[in-house]
């Protein structure tokens, strides 16, 4: 139906189609209160039915376009555009001020004006742009925009974030007004005995007793308003480690803060852009370079803050001393335009600014040997020399995220890496989906974006599959927990595509990338494969339509950095026989392009019928490949190994098409190399380096 509040013009806008095919934290969103139903409890908040339907994604060239149709100069940023503000009245003829205050993203079109804060989509902006060349007008308000008003519940919400947030900040105190012996404490206690007090000052830094916290504040660019606040806390663990933890209000998915960005001139080029509050003061005093700091560290880069980094020419990335901070750097580079971004590298002698900052090092030196982000097709192993060296003095960081929930996995893929696709198969109804399910949000859980496609079951079942498998409970029988367990998985960097059945390639291909760009996605699972057939050229046959399908996933992968988990059907094979990498449905493309092959074996036993096994068939990363059992929790729908002593050792014979089966006449080869930590389990065998693994199974 119509949204009666809003002025005609913005009818058309709520029916144009528009490129929103990704829920944003969909489950807080929309999610929840379906989920909620199907464990029976009434509605806590309205269900907000927004379909989303994808069309042509949009590109710079279209926005280009609109706006010389509309006769609206611009100008050619790094990640937008910039125009002069329409929601502000023009300078005057020969005032020789011009107000080229609204920036629109070139990826998404998305638009801020940074004098008034008013941000919107591409097609508002579009609306608001007719309506005022239809009324005649040189501008126009910004009150237009004001869309969906706030829904009750929601603007209570907001109302006690705020106040939340003054009550932190007027009950914390400036260092100034500590005791010295208070101030040496507390930067004891957070590492930071070698900022000064000035520079502590200079960001507006407070200690908070209750909590004893380091209080950092969020000032607005504009009218240095105080708009939240970040908690950096720090315990005790096992009386042996410091443990820190951050806490945000208003909370992480609404805090926006670019740390340090009130000191920044109008006239200042060049920013060393870091991710943790004490790195950017450090920046700042040791090299008297403008810092910021990002309000997530290194998980994200969220586009909404790239207007506030179009002024400067040089951007250095130096954004902590591991490898997860470096992978972040390039990928971060990309968003904000190679050829102005350079990198540092983490290395033993370029750790992260407070570190290097406590070990007197030279920062000035570290910066100015940052190293160009944008690089060339063909590079000689001097430019690569520096990489190899990195792979092989952080060989655990290298290896990727490890499960928690899976140590086996850990054991034998080592762990989850960017950039990497993996098939996954196994019997009808077996339970790939719930295991897929858990295997995800044991990553999400420690931080990795994570994007489902999931085409065959709806977003609220697998929502309430995922929910149950984070509780690690059936929630029917303990409704009372339901809104604990729910707010904590809100705060999950988990996301949803809205598509169901079957679906277009190009669609797909475009959403993720959407979504890698606004998000900084980093897994995307697709559940599954064959829901993409359908849409494809019918005049090829479907083999080949697969091929291409499996060839832009694994372009995908590798073009975004992205790892891509991808669900095919086997082959119908007989009952009783265990499924091999041959058994994937289709040509041996998909193996042959998959990093990693898993495949869920079902063993029919009448003693134990929910009783699985995972094959590691494939693992480029090192080659090494076997097979675990895995026994199915049904209360909770996790697979969890099962208890010591009770499994049987199994014995794997892999040969050339790369099947397994049970078999005594082949000895097992069993690595020689101790389990990669956390991992201790003892339950799988592994075959190194077998020809699988070298990517010779097609
Ligand atoms: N090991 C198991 N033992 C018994 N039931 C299981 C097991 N694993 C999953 N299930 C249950 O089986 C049902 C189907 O599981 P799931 O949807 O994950 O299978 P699937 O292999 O993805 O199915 P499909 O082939 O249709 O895609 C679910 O109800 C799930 O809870």
């Amino acid at each position: 139906c119509k949204p009666s509040h809003l002025p005609p013009w913005r009818y058309l806008s709520f029916y144009q189609p528009c490129f929103k095919p990704v829920l944003q934290n969909s489950f807080e969103k929309r999610l929840r209160p379906h989920v909620a139903l199907y464990f029976c409890r009434t509605l806590r908040k309205d269900a907000k039915s927004i379909i989303d339907f994808p069309v042509q994604p949009l590109t710079v060239t279209d926005i280009k376009q609109y706006l010389r149709s509309k006769d609206i100069p611009f100008h050619d940023g790094y990640s937008c555009l910039h125009a002069p503000s329409i929601f502000l009245e023009p300078a005057p003829e020969g005032s020789g001020r011009e107000n080229y205050s609204l920036f629109i993203d070139k990826t998404t079109g998305q638009f801020l004006c940074k004098e008034t804060l008013v941000e919107g989509s591409w097609e508002d902006l579009q609306d608001c742009i007719e309506v005022m060349l239809n009324e005649g007008q040189t501008s126009i308000s910004p009150n237009v925009l004001l869309g969906f008003p706030e829904s009750l519940e929601e603007q209570e919400e907001r109302e006690m974030e705020m106040k939340e947030v003054q009550r932190i900040w007027s009950s914390s105190v400036p260092f100034s007004d500590l005791l010295e012996e208070e101030v040496q404490l507390v930067k004891t206690m957070f590492q930071i005995g070698k900022l000064t007090n000035a520079t502590l000052k200079k960001f507006g830094v407070r200690f908070f007793k209750p909590t004893k916290s380091l209080v950092f504040p969020w000032f607005s660019g504009r009218d240095s308003s105080l708009r939240g606040v970040k908690l950096l806390s720090a315990a005790m663990k096992d009386d042996r480690q410091v443990v820190y933890t951050e806490a945000t209000v208003p909370k992480v998915s609404r805090y926006h803060n670019l740390f340090g960005l009130p000191l920044i001139g109008r006239k200042d080029g060049e920013v060393v852009l870091t991710g943790r509050e004490v790195d950017s003061m450090a920046v700042s005093q040791a090299t008297g370079l403008p810092s910021l700091a990002l309000p997530r560290g290194v998980s994200c880069l969220p586009p909404i803050l790239l207007p506030y980094l179009e002024q400067f020419k040089k951007v250095t990335l130096w954004l902590g001393g591991d490898m997860r901070s470096w992978e972040a750097s390039k990928i971060f580079s990309r968003k904000l335009g190679l050829k102005r971004c350079s990198l540092i590298r983490p290395g033993e002698f370029q750790p992260c600014p407070s570190e290097a900052l406590a070990q007197a090092r030279n920062l000035v030196r570290i910066v100015k040997a940052s190293i160009p982000a944008a690089h060339k097709s063909i590079v000689s192993f001097k430019q690569l020399r520096e990489d190899v060296y990195g792979e092989l003095a952080n060989v655990e960081q290298v290896a990727g995220i490890q499960w928690s929930r899976f140590l086996e996995l850990n054991r034998i893929l080592k762990g989850h890496r960017k950039g990497e696709l993996t098939v996954f198969t196994g019997p009808t109804g077996s339970g790939k989906t719930t295991f897929i399910s858990e295997c995800a949000l044991d990553l999400c859980m420690q931080g990795v974006n994570t994007l489902w496609g999931s085409f065959e079951i709806n977003n609220v079942r697998l929502a309430k599959i995922m929910l149950t498998q984070f509780a690690k409970q059936r929630l029917e029988e303990n409704l009372d927990q339901y809104d604990m367990w729910a707010d904590k998985f809100e705060d999950l960097p988990l996301y949803f595509m809205t598509f169901h059945g079957q679906q277009n390639i190009k669609t797909v291909l475009d959403t993720m990338q959407h979504a890698v760009y606004l998000y900084d996605i980093s897994h995307v699972i697709i559940d599954n494969l064959q829901f993409m057939m359908g849409q494809e050229n019918l005049s090829l046959d479907k083999f080949a339509v697969q091929d291409h399908i499996i060839g832009a996933f694994r372009k995908f992968a590798t073009n975004s950095c992205c790892h891509v988990t991808l669900i095919i059907h086997p082959r119908k094979e007989e009952d009783d026989k265990e499924l091999q990498t041959a058994s994937i449905f289709g040509t041996a493309k998909a193996s042959q392009e998959a990093d990693n092959v898993l495949i869920l074996q079902e063993k029919k036993l009448v003693t134990c019928p929910g009783r699985r096994s995972l094959q590691v068939a494939k693992n480029r990363f090192d080659g090494d490949v076997g097979i675990f059992p895995l026994e199915f929790n049904k209360a909770s729908l996790t697979f969890s190994p099962p208890v010591k002593g009770k499994q049987k050792i199994r014995k794997v014979k892999v040969d050339k098409n790369n099947s397994t089966e049970e078999t005594e006449e082949f000895e097992l080869k069993e690595t020689s190399e101790k389990p990669v930590k956390p991992a201790k389990a003892k339950t799988s065998k592994t075959v190194k380096g077998s020809a699988a693994g070298k990517g010779s199974t097609d």
